[in-house]
Order: C-alpha cells, then sequence, then structure tokens
C-alpha cells in the first residue's frame, strides 16, 4: 500500500500525512504538527463515547451510595457513625461530586474543551478512590471486593478521546496507587486478599494496554490515510497545487467572505509558453519537472491562509488572493512572471526567449461579479498577453 503511495506522490511537495505514514509510528508518536492535530481529531471523534461513559459511571456511583447508606445506616438513630465510615462516605460523596462536575462540562458548550484533560484525572481518581473505599470497608471488618478497581483500570483504554500513553498512565496509576494504599493500609488476611487482586490488578493493565496498543496503532494509520485521501481530493497529483474542482468549491466562499469584508480577490491566470514545443524537444518527463518546478514557484507566492496556488491542467495555473487590490496585484503577477523566466529552464524551441516564460492574465473582482465573470475576465487578458507576444502581464 505505501510503495503505491510513493509512487502516486513522486515529485509532489512535501505531504505530512504522507511522510508520516512511509517513516512509520510504531511508538505511537507523530512529528509535534501532527500529533497536535491527531490529538485533537481523536478528542472530537470521542466526544460521544465521554457522554455515554460519564452518563453510565453516575449512574453505576449511584447504585454504590445506596449500598452505602444501606450497609453503613449513617442515619439509624442512636448508632453513632465510625470515623472509618465517616471518611468512606465522604469518598464516596466527593466522587460523585467529581462525577456531577464532569457531566456539567459535557452538558454546557463553552466548557467542552476541559472534557479531554478532565477525563484521565476522573478515571484515575476514581479508581483510587474505589480501591481506597473498599479498604476503609475492611479496616471495618466488612466484606469488600476489588473488582470494581479491575474494571476502572480497564476502563482507562475504552475509545475515550486518550493517546495510548495517556491510558496507560491512568491504568498505572489506579493500580500503583492502589497497591501503594494496601500496604499503608491493610494487615493479615485482608492485605494477602487484596495482594492477590493485584496480581489480576497488573494483568489487566497489561492485557488491556496490549489492546490499547493497536487500537491507537490503527486509529493512527487511519487518521493519516483520511487526512491523505482529502488531501489527493482537492489537490493535482504531478505538483501538489490544489486542482480546479477545489478552486471551484473555494471561489464560491471566498466570495463570499471578501462581499462581508468588503475586500477584492485578485484572479491571477499563468499559462507557460510554447509549452507543446518544449515536450517536443526534451520529452514529456522534462516537461513534468517543468511543470513541477513552475508548480513550486507559484506555492511560495501564495503566501496568506486565504490565497490559492492552482493547477489548472496542462500547462496552466492560477493563483487566487484574497484582499487585493490593484498595484498589489500587478506588481505581485510581475514578480511571478520574473521568477519563471528566472527558473531558468533551458527552451531552445521557443520563439519567445531561450527559457521558460509565462503569459498572465489578471482580473480582480467587483462588488457584484460572479466568480465566473471574474474567470472569463482573467482568461481574456491572458489571451491578449499571448497575443501581445508572451512572456507578459497583462490585466
Ligand atoms: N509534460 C506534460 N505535458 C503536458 C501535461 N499536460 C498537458 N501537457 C502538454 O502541454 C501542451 C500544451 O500545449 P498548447 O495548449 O498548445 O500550448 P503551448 O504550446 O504552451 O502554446 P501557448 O500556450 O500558445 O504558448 C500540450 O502539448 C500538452 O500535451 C502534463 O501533465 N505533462
Amino acid at each position: 500500500m505505501l510503495s503505491s503511495f510513493e509512487e502516486l506522490f513522486r515529485g509532489t511537495p512535501g505531504n505530512p500525512y504522507l511522510q508520516q505514514l512511509l517513516k512509520g509510528f510504531a511508538w505511537l508518536r507523530f512529528e509535534p504538527q501532527l500529533e497536535r492535530e491527531y490529538d485533537q481529531y481523536l478528542g472530537a471523534a470521542a466526544i460521544r463515547q465521554r457522554r455515554i461513559a460519564i452518563v453510565l459511571a453516575l449512574l453505576i456511583w449511584c447504585g454504590f451510595v445506596a449500598v452505602d447508606l444501606h450497609r453503613l445506616q449513617p442515619f439509624a438513630e442512636g448508632v453513632p457513625l465510625s470515623e472509618t465510615a465517616g471518611w468512606l462516605l465522604h469518598l464516596r460523596w466527593a466522587v460523585l461530586g467529581l462525577l456531577l462536575v464532569a457531566q456539567l462540562v459535557l452538558l454546557v458548550k463553552r466548557l467542552e474543551f476541559l472534557t479531554l484533560p478532565l477525563t484521565p484525572w476522573v478515571i484515575a481518581l476514581t479508581g483510587v478512590a474505589t480501591a481506597l473505599i473498599n479498604m476503609l470497608y475492611s479496616r471495618l471488618g466488612m466484606q469488600a471486593s476489588y473488582d470494581g478497581v479491575i474494571l476502572l483500570t480497564i476502563a482507562a483504554f475504552f475509545p475515550l478521546g486518550m493517546t495510548f500513553y495517556t491510558s496507560l498512565m491512568v491504568g498505572l496509576v489506579i493500580s500503583v496507587g492502589s497497591f501503594l494504599l494496601a500496604q499503608w493500609l491493610l494487615i493479615g488476611d485482608y492485605l494477602r486478599a487484596f495482594n492477590l487482586t493485584a496480581v489480576y490488578l497488573f494483568l489487566g493493565v497489561l492485557v488491556s494496554a496490549g489492546g490499547g496498543y493497536l487500537r491507537d496503532h490503527n486509529q493512527r494509520e487511519q487518521f493519516l490515510s483520511r487526512h491523505l485521501l482529502n488531501w489527493l481530493a482537492e489537490r493535482d497529483s504531478l505538483t501538489g497545487l490544489y486542482n480546479r474542482r477545489s478552486l471551484e468549491q473555494k471561489l464560491a466562499l471566498l466570495f463570499l467572505q471578501a462581499r462581508r469584508q468588503k475586500c477584492r480577490i485578485g484572479l491571477v491566470l499563468v499559462d507557460l509558453d510554447h509549452f507543446k514545443a518544449y515536450n517536443d524537444s526534451y520529452g514529456h518527463r522534462a516537461g513534468d519537472l517543468a511543470l513541477q518546478r513552475v508548480a513550486r514557484v507559484l506555492h511560495d507566492f501564495a503566501r496568506r491562509p486565504l490565497d490559492m496556488a492552482v493547477r489548472l491542467g496542462g500547462e496552466e495555473f492560477a493563483l487566487l488572493l484574497f484582499d487585493c487590490d490593484e498595484p498589489a496585484l500587478h506588481s505581485l503577477a510581475e514578480e511571478v512572471r520574473l521568477a519563471i523566466e528566472q527558473l531558468a529552464i533551458e527552451h531552445r524551441s521557443s520563439a519567445t526567449l531561450p527559457v521558460m516564460t509565462a503569459s498572465l492574465g489578471l482580473a480582480l473582482s467587483g462588488p457584484e461579479e460572479s466568480s465566473g465573470a471574474l474567470y472569463q475576465r482573467a482568461d481574456e487578458a491572458l489571451y491578449r498577453a499571448k497575443h501581445a507576444g508572451r512572456n507578459q502581464v497583462l490585466l
């Protein structure tokens, strides 16, 4: 699969998704910029799962609260509650409070960004508190079960938007934290019983970590492939510039934006001169390489976020410049023309110059003008530039 990607993208400007796919990610780490993008993607994709998980956790925790109240009878008259039982109940209510805060954060749209950083803390604290509550039951001489703690270490690896390393950290905090607390709080048979459970606790982390690793690896692969496919759909595979389809799609949006901002859009059509003759003299492969070099020049001139460098097809390119005026459009187009000439790609059969040159047609959008009309004006200017002797810029 990778070699066919490589084949497809041969000679195009670097694509971060492809490069990462080729480089691999056995340690589940991308390049920093891509890693940040992946984190956001993972967090946003799992928002529904986190909503379901918090509702389930709240329901289960409320069930535990009811069991505590039944077992400890805190409201029974004449039976004072021991300090240990008091701590146990406080802990149970504290975690209920934590879960309610997590639920609130998920419900309030403006706080939604907090859910991802909160999730590992909520799981880790709930896991350690569950272990502690059961240790307090043991200290009260009542039956305790640590199955809930095992369950929570496994839950740390659920697809809740955390990366493998965060899940692993949470699993370890719960298991190691519980183990240390048990050595401090429990004695005799209670400690022996816990230590036996601890073996399964650590095994639970190990097995879940294995599954978690594979899941994160698959998700990373999917993330890269999906972004690469999106990139492919909107780019020209020879030059890596945007293709005509994405220009048409984005032009409508840019026109709306320009109308709102009361600014103008500049369109530069660039057509290489005597390219058929170049292909005939130097061969199709040399023609391809020349197109790639010119494309890189245009790519470097699309400097602002809403600017676009496009390969319309064949030896025809476009530069779309957002928020532009006439002097700026003209001087930039002149710079483009000169930069192409200064590539100094030898072109012996050109009737214009012995190097590759281009003719450029310009148009600047009017307040009520459609994108089609703008394109037509730039095309007419290009036609005039060709007939006026090529290697020139006309508005
Ligand atoms: N190497 C290569 N050539 C291409 C590609 N796409 C189109 N062409 C060639 O580009 C040439 C365009 O030729 P014309 O449209 O006649 O234009 P021209 O020769 O540049 O003439 P003027 O534009 O009038 O200066 C044709 O020979 C096409 O085969 C491509 O992807 N690679």
